[in-house]
């Protein structure tokens, strides 16, 4: 190659768009697709019900009000109703002005009064409803991030899994408006009952005709509704990888790498066909609604025009007097209004429906999820631990990525695992602490199987430097303390820094322990790669736990830091059982048993010297590492 070639550009090829993600399987079906619209509206009692009973525990007292509210609510709309009736006579009837305002006083104080109550009772319903709502978003928000956090980690890795939690994050969204929602939904119901009930007895004949009318809006919501839970479902995948994309493409963590490498255009333009393909589908759905939205005030209007004539036609002919007649006007404003409140929160109530079953479908997956392993627990310190014969493949693919393994451990013993990448090293620190269960094999600490004891005994016993490790924006302490109950002094939080090298980094930050590592935040501050790589080996090492695995612990630290991680590895090893993943081969001359890894396989294994002298992968490795 020249260099002239080396320099040129390659010719502007249109970017690809982003992928299609398309499901089969259970996930593949959205689940209103086969319900019909009866079943969709005989949902709503279960649904408010589900409503009251999340109200109820998160707040008794203002549930008690809101429901005392409602009651007064209908109380006075049926007062003010009667009132109105009452004070028509007078009104309506000869005599001078004076004499019959005079007569309608009663009724018109009445009419003010329970006006008034009426009034009163929704602003202190609101206020119930505004103690209620903030603790109960938190309340789903917070079951949510819990569910997912106790899952077993294998589910994340599930076809859906992902998706089925953006989904549930949208029932934690409209948590938000479902108690204000049912709210208006009972308010306006029992608004309507009482002003149909007046209505019915000045004329029956009205109450169904206004029912006619505003029946067609109903069903037009709730259609509307199911269309626009059609398109969400249509657009979760694609709304969750834009959702994750997004924060990949914002957060300051990758801002260097996607400027220093031209990737912003690309990302916008993917950020945006994403959004345009999801717009696509939303667009797709609104001559549908456009039509719903036609049809159903088309009947609607139809019966309205026959209510209002049907009214005309009673006070024309004589059937009712004049007094009752523009009561009735009141009576079907008032019946009107509230029968629109009950359709329309009602389907709001049903949209709401839709989400918050989606939540409680990935909360009981979650549940069903959790791990369920046996009650042992674990007695005195992990002597040994052992790998029988054990299996494990990842869903979706074709080859374990252990196959087979088995190895022995005890405390005391340093053993390191290398390999090519992708042969398996990982994962099978993951099975050794039971973070995955084999699928077949078994693992076993002090003799128990892994699949019998209760994870948090284990957990509490294991100390691990993942490879790729979180970077917390917490405070330097927390990041050192995370997982693990603090003493009352830094003293250990110190030494733990000590033996990571970090001591002068954290005391050159601006509060020293105290300092939030995070750039994005005011006052917050950042480490470098190599810094923060010590702070997981301090977060690991503080814990002193009786099993610590490092996976590639060291590969971004300068060999000061290398050497001194090494040394403390070295110093600790007594008491525990460590075990280092690493690709430097170097560093496994501290270990007492080395083993090497290739297509989840161990094909090598025994002290470094005699991996060297063995002539096989080990030394072909090392003989590659030392090339330069
Ligand atoms: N969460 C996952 N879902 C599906 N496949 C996975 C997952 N994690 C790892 N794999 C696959 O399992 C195999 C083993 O991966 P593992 O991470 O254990 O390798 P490794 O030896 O630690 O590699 P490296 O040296 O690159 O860290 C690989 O083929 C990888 O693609």
């Amino acid at each position: 190659m020249t260099s002239t070639a080396v320099h040129e550009k390659p010719e502007a090829v249109p970017p690809p768009p982003p992928a299609e993600i398309t499901y089969t399987g259970r996930y593949s079906v959205n689940p209103l697709a086969e319900v019909s619209f009866r079943r969709m509206c005989a949902q709503i009692p279960a649904v408010l019900g589900r409503i009251g009973r999340l109200a109820w525990r998160t707040d008794r007292r203002a549930v008690q009000i809101l429901l005392g509210c409602q009651v007064v609510t209908g109380v006075a709309a049926a007062v003010l109703l009667t009132a109105t009736a009452r004070a028509m006579g007078p009104l309506l009837g000869a005599g001078p002005v004076a004499e019959r305002l005079h007569g309608a006083l009663p009724a018109l104080l009445v009419m003010a009064l329970a006006a008034a109550l009426g009034r009163g009772a929704g602003a202190v319903a609101t206020y119930a409803e505004r103690r209620i709502t903030p603790r109960l978003v938190t309340e789903t928000d917070s079951a949510l991030v819990e569910a997912v956090c106790r899952v077993e980690a294998a589910a994340y890795a599930e076809d859906g899994f992902v998706d089925r939690q953006e989904a549930a994050e949208m029932g934690v969204i409209r948590a938000q408006f479902m108690v204000a929602d049912a709210q208006r939904f009972s308010s306006a119901l029992i608004r309507m009952v009482t002003a149909a009930g007046v209505l019915s007895v000045l004329n029956v004949l009205m109450l169904p005709l206004l029912l006619l009318a505003v029946l067609p809006a109903g069903a037009g919501a709730v259609l509307t509704a199911r269309v626009d839970y059609e398109i969400h479902y249509a657009n979760i995948a694609d709304r969750n990888v834009r959702g994750m994309m997004r924060w990949w493409a914002t957060t300051s963590k990758y801002a260097d790498e996607v400027r220093a490498n031209s990737m912003t255009d690309y990302l916008v333009f993917w950020y945006r066909s994403l959004s345009d393909r999801c717009d696509r589908r939303t667009l797709a759905g609104t001559p549908r609604t456009l039509r719903i939205a036609l049809l159903s005030s088309l009947a609607g209007g139809v019966f309205l025009v026959a209510a209002w004539g049907a009214l005309g036609w009673l006070a024309v002919t004589g059937r009712v007097d004049l007094a009752v007649a523009a009561t009735a006007v009141i009576a079907v404003q008032t019946t009107l209004a509230a029968l629109s409140g009950v359709v329309v929160s009602g389907a709001a109530v049903f949209h709401t429906s839709l989400y918050l079953s989606d939540m409680q479908a990935f909360l009981d997956d979650a549940v069903a999820r959790a791990p369920r392993r046996g009650r042992a627990a674990l007695t005195g310190p992990a002597e040994e631990i052992r790998v029988e014969e054990v299996v494990y493949r990842y869903p979706g693919r074709s080859r374990p990525a252990v196959d087979g393994v088995s190895l022995t451990l005890r405390r005391g013993q340093i053993l390191a695992i290398v390999g090519a990448n992708g042969s398996g090293k990982s994962t099978l620190t993951r099975l050794l602490t039971g973070v995955y269960l084999p699928d077949r094999g078994r693992v076993t600490w002090n003799g128990t199987d892994l699949a019998d004891i209760d994870p948090g005994t284990v957990w509490a016993r294991t100390g691990l430097v993942p490879q790729i490790f979180a970077q917390w924006p917490l405070r330097v302490r927390e990041n050192v303390t995370l997982g693990q109950p603090r003493t009352h002094d830094d003293g250990p939080v110190w030494e733990a820094v000590d033996v990571a090298g970090l001591r002068e980094a954290v005391e050159e930050l601006p509060a020293g322990l105290d300092t939030l590592l995070a750039r994005d935040v005011f006052g917050g501050s950042e480490f470098s790669g190599g810094q923060w790589q010590r702070v997981a080996c301090a977060r690991a090492l503080y814990r002193r736990s009786e099993l610590l695995i490092l996976d590639e612990p060291t590969s971004q630290m300068d060999p000061r830091g290398e050497h001194r991680i090494f040394e403390r590895i070295k110093a600790v090893a007594a008491d525990r059982v460590t075990i280092v993943v690493t690709h430097r081969l170097e560093n496994t001359r501290l270990a007492d048993h080395v083993v090497v890894m290739e297509h989840g396989r161990v094909t090598e294994q025994g002290h470094y010297d005699d991996l060297v002298r063995a002539d096989g992968t080990f030394a072909e490795l090392l003989a590659l590492s030392q090339d330069r």
